[in-house]
C-alpha cells in the first residue's frame, strides 16, 4: 500500500482536488461535487482524490452526505455540478468504462434480496461477461473471501445482516476489480462480524484502493491511512490520521470540533456556518467590506455637508 501523499489540512470552501503526490495515480476522483434537492445542498463542492493503493475513510456524521458523494461516485447518480471519475473515467459520460474498475457496496446491501447469494454472484458475473470457467473460479474465490460457503443456497432475505453485508462485499468483489466504494461496510454488525469484515478489508488494502465510509471512529484508525471528512455536505477535514489531532485530545474530541458539537455532551454548537474548516482563517469578504467602507463614507460626507 503506497503511503498517503495529501495534504494534511483542509481546505477552503472552494478547493482545488487533493492530486496527491507526483506519483500516485488518482483512481477516484470528486471534482466540486454538488447535488441540489430543490434548494437543500445535500452536498456542497466537495472535491478529493483516491491514489492507487491508499486506503481512505469518509467520515461524518448521520445525513452528512456520504452516502450521495459516494453514489455520485459510482455513477448511480448524477451531480448537479462537478464531475466523478473512477479510473479516469468520467461516471457521468463514460460509466461503464469506469465500473470494470469499480466495486461498490451500498448502504443499503446487495439488490435482489429474494436471490440466493450463489444465484445472485452467477448473475454479476454472467453480468459482467465472464465465461463458465472463469465464473466458477470467482464465484468460489469471493465465496471464500468472504466466508459465505454454509449460506450460498439460503435466499439473501432470509440472512442476517451481517451475511447480507458479505454478499454484498462478495458481488463488488466478483469481477476483481481494483476500486471499492464501501458504503458502511460494518453498519448493523455484531463485534465478531465487525472483526471479521475489518481483517477483510485489511487483506483487500494490501492490493486495492479504497474508499469506506463510516461514523464509527475506531474503524479509521483501523483500517485506513487516511480521513476524508464532511459535514452538512460539506468538506472539512482532508489528510492522515496522525495529522487530525496534533493536541492529543481525541479521535472523539476532534470529530465533534469538526462538526460543530460539544465534545463532552454531544450538542450541537453553531450552526454549520461558522463551523471553522481545519487549517481554514475567517474568510473576510473584501467586496462586503469595501461596500461597508463607501457607505460609512457616503453617511460621514452628508453630515458634514448638513453641518
Ligand atoms: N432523494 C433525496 N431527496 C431529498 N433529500 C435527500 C435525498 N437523499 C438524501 N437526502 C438528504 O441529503 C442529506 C445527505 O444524505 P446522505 O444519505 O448522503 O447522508 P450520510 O452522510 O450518508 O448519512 P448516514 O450516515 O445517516 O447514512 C440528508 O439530509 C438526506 O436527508
Amino acid at each position: 500500500m503506497s503511503e498517503s501523499t495529501s495534504t494534511a489540512v483542509a481546505p477552503e470552501s472552494n478547493p482545488a482536488p487533493s492530486t496527491g503526490g507526483a506519483s500516485g495515480t488518482p483512481m477516484i476522483e470528486a471534482i466540486g461535487l454538488s447535488k441540489y434537492y430543490g434548494i437543500f445542498a445535500a452536498t456542497r463542492d466537495v472535491s478529493f482524490t483516491v491514489n492507487k493503493g491508499e486506503v481512505v475513510a469518509f467520515l461524518g456524521p448521520n445525513g452528512a452526505g456520504k452516502s450521495t458523494t459516494m453514489k455520485m461516485l459510482t455513477g448511480y447518480l448524477s451531480p448537479s455540478t462537478g464531475v466523478a471519475k473512477i479510473a479516469g473515467h468520467d461516471m457521468s459520460h463514460d460509466r461503464l468504462a469506469g465500473s470494470r474498475n469499480l466495486g461498490y457496496l451500498p448502504e443499503t446491501g446487495p439488490l435482489y434480496p429474494e436471490m440466493t447469494p450463489y444465484g445472485l454472484l452467477d448473475f454479476f458475473a454472467e453480468a459482467r461477461g465472464m465465461n463458465k470457467k472463469t465464473k466458477r473460479s470467482q464465484i468460489e474465490k469471493v465465496v471464500d473471501l468472504c466466508a459465505l460457503s454454509s449460506v450460498i443456497y439460503k435466499p439473501i432475505n432470509k440472512l442476517s445482516k451481517g451475511y447480507r453485508q458479505r454478499v454484498g462485499m462478495a458481488q463488488a468483489l466478483i469481477h476483481e476489480p481494483e476500486v471499492l466504494i464501501l458504503d458502511e461496510p460494518t453498519s448493523g454488525l455484531d463485534p465478531n462480524q465487525i472483526r471479521g469484515v475489518r481483517q477483510t478489508m485489511t487483506r483487500l488494502g494490501q492490493e486495492k484502493t479504497i474508499l469506506l465510509s463510516t461514523h464509527i471512529l475506531q474503524e479509521v484508525t483501523a483500517m485506513a491511512s487516511r480521513v476524508v471528512m464532511i459535514n452538512e455536505g460539506r468538506k472539512v477535514y482532508d489528510g492522515p490520521i496522525d495529522a487530525m489531532d496534533p493536541d492529543g485530545n481525541g479521535l472523539d474530541h476532534v470529530f465533534a470540533d469538526l462538526t460543530g458539537h460539544d465534545p463532552v455532551t454531544g450538542a450541537k454548537l453553531v450552526s454549520d456556518d461558522d463551523v471553522p474548516k481545519r487549517g481554514q482563517t475567517q474568510q473576510v469578504d473584501e467586496d462586503s467590506v469595501e461596500s461597508l467602507e463607501n457607505e460609512i463614507l457616503e453617511d460621514e460626507t452628508t453630515e458634514e455637508a448638513d453641518d
